[in-house]
């Protein structure tokens, strides 16, 4: 599997280029993210918080892994209402935090072949779509967090990375 970047890593800042080529090493990227995110118990994974700074989004709401999907190149066309959720990440680990979301949302991307589709997401595909796509923006849902609540955050994770650096 692949490394996951942890906050406050500068690389999750970087932008995502969109992807243009559609070769086996971009197959594998994406298998390489799917297991990634299920060996970490994610529900969604953005290229990103990998270190690969492509439009890449992948996600598997199901119970036994059994509906993988794939954004690529993922752009909102639609959007509306808005709710407040509790929010993870796993780049964030061991924090939650309530963040406002749009409610429903029209996402058109390409799949993994390259071919073009929209999704009318609502609930928590809803949310977790426009949290990957922030990802790919270089954006992380502490960002939406007061200053101070965020300097706590980075304070906690640093000292969390010395204390497993010191056991490593
Ligand atoms: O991008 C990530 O770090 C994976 C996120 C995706 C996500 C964030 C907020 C709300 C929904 C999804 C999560 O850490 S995956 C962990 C998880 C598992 C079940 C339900 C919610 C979050
Ligand atoms: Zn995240």
């Amino acid at each position: 599997t692949l490394q996951v970047l942890r906050f406050p890593d500068e690389r999750l800042r970087t932008v995502a280029k969109p992807v243009t080529e559609f070769d086996g090493e971009l197959q594998q990227l994406i298998d390489d993210m799917l297991e990634t995110m299920y060996e970490e118990k994610g529900i969604g994974l953005a290229a990103t918080q990998v270190d690969r700074h492509v439009q890449v989004i992948v996600m598997d709401h199901s119970e036994d892994k059994s509906a993988p999907m794939v954004f690529i190149n993922p752009a909102l066309s639609n959007q509306s209402g808005s709710f407040t959720n509790e929010e993870g990440c796993l780049s964030v680990p061991g924090v939650y935090a309530k963040v406002d979301r749009y409610e429903t949302v029209t996402i058109d991307a390409l799949d993994r072949e390259g071919n073009p589709f929209t999704v009318d997401a609502e609930e928590l595909l809803s949310i977790c779509i426009q949290h990957e796509m922030d990802h790919l923006k270089g954006k992380l849902f502490v960002d939406y967090l007061s200053p101070l609540k965020r300097q706590r955050i980075r304070q906690k994770l640093e000292k969390q990375a010395r204390v497993e650096a010191r056991h490593a």
